[in-house]
């Protein structure tokens, strides 16, 4: 089946398959630096997370401790003045090798300052209205509390409150001591990522508040995140799953970010890395569009040169069938042109140039193998008559027919050749044949002349007849030619004619 289609056809596919292969090519690589690009993306966003809550959990950490460090001092040594004034240098020194702190305060079970980093003994703020004030006063738990941020009564900047509660020796409350941290000390910290124009990280409480943002928007914190699809989601994982990354629409303004969230280690926060998607693909957005401007270009490159390809083996083609088809015409010319020259015309019997020719050849295959070589040559008797009674075309039909039965008559075996010998003499060639072989071959082809009975009112038997003379030679090399055989032949005839004719006469 594949034979049948054409060689055009095949180039046709090929040009196709090798487009269609190129685009693929390219669609499959592109896809795959796609995917290439996202898993990218997730590994910048889950580094960025791990980053951020380590710098959150050891800033908060440190400030922790020392605030663990004035409340096992003043519950030890009370509240005396000598007390107060070793705390507030400890203070004062903590605040000093802690960047991220922007005070500690110890407040009293009424909210009232009763020492603080600064040694400013200030009775102008109470707190006792602070959410972090409230917390310790109605929980009995001794661990820290991280609060939200607030701006700072005392210094006016944005600040992350960080308390634990003082006890007086009964167990009852006692008070608070706060540790203020910088929020400019996160924002500082997360202003040297590179999360893209359109990326954000943010710290988060356990319950869904806003503590920190960057971009920075002052608005936002302290902002419920309860309703944000990435806090529905990261609220309802637990243990190791609270660390992972998906995409979520953006609680502030909609746009499809990859969120890495993870849970800090020792406080109910969590920090998320969003990359915006968009932003990430442009790179790969840019190079799918040249890289597929350039597969489309080759394809159609390679599409037009395919066709002026294909349209050229079409051609090719064509010529080519032309080009056999001409050749065909020009050997059936040759072979007719060629049975033309060894055929005679009006007989349609072997001419006298093949005959001369198969004589020759036949001559001396029968010297190579001791065969011997037969010929009779017969010839119409009366044809003069003939053609002076009836007429020269009436004289070719009688030659015509005569031929015909001759030849009808004439072994077929290979070498046996009928020729017109010249112009009313027919020759008969038979290779292997003895005279008497010969013989019975010329008295069954005269017999058959007779029989036609084509009327002959010029010869004295009343109907065309024929004599023939019939010579055999075993030729034997420098003792004969083939001319000897043709002449013993004729000069056979010659005897018939003169014995009367129709009737065969045998070379001696
Ligand atoms: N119609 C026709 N006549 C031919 C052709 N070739 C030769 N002839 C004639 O054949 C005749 C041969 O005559 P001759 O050789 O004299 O002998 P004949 O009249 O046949 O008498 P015998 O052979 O002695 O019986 C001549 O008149 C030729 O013109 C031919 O192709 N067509």
């Amino acid at each position: 089946m594949f034979k049948r289609l054409s060689i055009t056809f095949w180039a046709t596919v090929f040009v196709g398959v090798v487009c269609l292969s190129l685009v693929g090519v390219d669609v499959w690589r592109s896809l795959n630096a796609r995917s290439e690009q996202l898993a990218e993306m997730e590994r910048l966003g889950a580094n960025l997370a791990r980053a951020m809550a380590q710098q959150a959990d050891d800033t908060i950490k440190a400030a922790d401790t020392a605030l663990a460090d004035v409340v096992e001092r003043i519950e030890t040594d009370g509240t005396g003045a000598r007390a107060l004034a070793r705390v507030q240098r400890q203070m004062q020194t903590q605040v000093i090798n802690l960047p991220q702190l922007v005070g500690l305060f110890v407040y009293d079970e009424q909210g009232r300052w009763i020492v603080n980093s600064r040694g400013t003994p200030g009775q102008a703020y109470n707190n006792a209205d602070r959410e972090y004030f409230i917390h310790h006063r109605t929980h009995p738990e001794r661990g820290p509390h991280v609060g939200h941020p607030v701006i700072s009564r005392s210094s006016g900047r944005w600040i992350m409150p960080v308390s634990r509660r003082l006890n007086k020796p009964d167990g009852s409350f006692g008070g608070v001591v706060l540790a203020t941290l910088d929020i400019d000390y996160f924002r500082r910290f997360y202003q040297s990522f590179d999360v893209g124009a359109r990326g954000a990280v943010a710290l988060l409480s356990d319950d869904g508040v806003l503590l920190l943002r960057q971009p920075f928007d002052s608005s936002r914190v302290g902002s419920s995140m309860r309703d944000s699809e990435l806090f529905r989601h990261y609220a309802q994982q637990r243990g190791a799953a609270r660390t992972g990354s998906a995409f979520f629409h953006s609680f502030h303004d909609n746009a499809v970010r990859l969120n890495s969230f993870r849970p800090l280690e020792h406080y109910p926060l969590f920090v998320t890395a969003a990359l915006s998607r968009e932003e990430m693909l442009e790179r790969w957005r840019r190079d799918t569009f040249t890289s597929s401007a350039g597969v489309v270009v080759l394809a159609a490159l390679l599409g037009f040169f395919g066709k002026r390809l294909v349209d050229q083996i079409k051609l090719r083609a064509q010529a080519e069938a032309e080009l056999r088809q001409a050749r065909d015409a020009l050997e059936s010319a040759n072979r007719t042109l060629e049975r033309q020259a060894m055929q005679d015309g009006l007989t349609g019997l072997a001419n006298r140039r093949q005959f001369d020719v198969t004589l020759g050849n036949e001559f001396s295959r029968a010297m190579r193998h001791q065969d011997t070589l037969a010929f009779i040559m017969i010839d119409v008797d009366y044809f003069k008559q003939y053609n002076d009674l009836y007429g020269h075309s009436a004289g070719d039909e009688v030659l015509r027919a005569v031929s015909k039965l001759i030849r009808a008559l004439t072994p077929k075996r290979p070498g046996d050749l009928t020729a017109r010998y010249g112009g009313e003499e027919v020759g008969i060639l038979l290779p292997n044949t003895d005279l008497h072989g010969a013989q019975a071959v010329a008295e069954r082809i005269r017999q058959a002349v007779e029989q036609l009975q084509m009327p002959h009112n010029g010869s004295p038997f009343g109907v065309v007849t024929l004599s023939a003379g019939i010579a055999t030679i075993a030729p034997q090399r420098g003792v004969h030619l083939a001319g000897m055989l043709v002449e013993a032949a004729d000069k056979a005839l010659y005897v018939a004619k003169s014995e009367g004719r129709n009737r065969l006469s045998l070379a001696p």
